[in-house]
């Protein structure tokens, strides 16, 4: 019998990222509008699990496309989008869905709040559609998250009191409530002064970074650019170019 004790796998240090983010790999993509026009055209496209990246380009590049195809909101007409080895737009509407919410974490550019609700509510509103047992663990991160920018103790207030720079953060904290593996945001600074647009940018990075969540955002925004591992650019529907940071 051997004496030695077996080798136990170490703890990672206290304040370690934990790598829970998915790698995306898209394939043959092609996206058509009506009338035939193409939207997206993107032969491949690797992002690496847990990566920060920024989608640059200008106005009717097609970077809110994209992002509605990464989060299976759009079916593309051809190829393929696999996170983690899931491919989204090969899936049934229902799996889709459910690969979405237990996946995926949405910030658009309109907040998209309920206004009657309270920032804590509204922070904590995918627990409506989750089972019951994950409802509490849902709402404390939803409160640990508004509290993480700067929202604490005011979360009980309706949203519609809050600035915008606030309901913007709202939707974050909603979007990290689910402790989703992507995040994919739209133009999240866009309507902020610049005071603003750099707190959300640097919490943004920084809460994705430490939870090693995949971070896509599209955004002409040179705070998110700077601290972002990687920008790439969209002319077209099409990738023009991809810089590593
Ligand atoms: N279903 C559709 N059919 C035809 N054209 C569409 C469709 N959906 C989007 N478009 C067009 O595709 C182009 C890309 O739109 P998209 O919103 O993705 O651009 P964007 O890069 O996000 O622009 P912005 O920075 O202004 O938000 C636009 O010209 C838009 O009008």
């Amino acid at each position: 019998m051997p004496t030695e004790p077996l080798p136990r796998p170490a703890c990672p240090p206290d304040g370690a990222v934990t790598q829970r983010g998915l790698a995306l790999q898209i394939e043959g993509l092609r996206l058509c509008g009506e009338g035939g026009r193409q939207l997206l055209q993107i032969p491949r496209l690797q992002i690496a699990a847990g990566a920060a990246v920024v989608l640059r380009g200008p106005s009717g590049a097609g970077k809110s496309t994209l992002l509605h195809v990464l989060a299976g909101l759009i079916t593309p007409q051809a190829g393929r989008v696999l996170w983690g080895g899931t491919d989204i737009a090969a899936l049934r509407d229902g799996p889709r869905a459910a690969f979405r919410r237990a996946t995926i974490g949405l910030v658009f550019q309109d907040p998209l709040l309920f206004e009657e609700l309270s920032a804590q509510d509204n922070a904590a509103l995918t627990a409506l559609y989750a089972p019951a047992a994950a409802r509490a663990e849902i709402a404390a991160r939803a409160e640990a998250a508004l509290a993480r920018l700067g929202l604490s103790p005011a979360g009980r207030r309706a949203a519609a009191s809050y600035s915008g720079g606030e309901r913007q953060r709202i939707a974050v904290a909603r979007a990290l409530a689910g402790d989703p593996a992507v995040l994919l945001a739209d133009e999240p600074t866009a309507s902020l002064d610049r005071a603003n647009a750099d707190r959300l940018s640097a919490d943004l990075i920084a809460l994705a970074r430490q939870r090693g969540q995949t971070l896509i955002v599209a955004s002409h925004d040179p705070a998110l650019m700077a601290l972002a591992g990687r920008v790439i650019d969209l002319r077209d529907g099409e990738i023009a170019e991809a810089q590593h940071g």
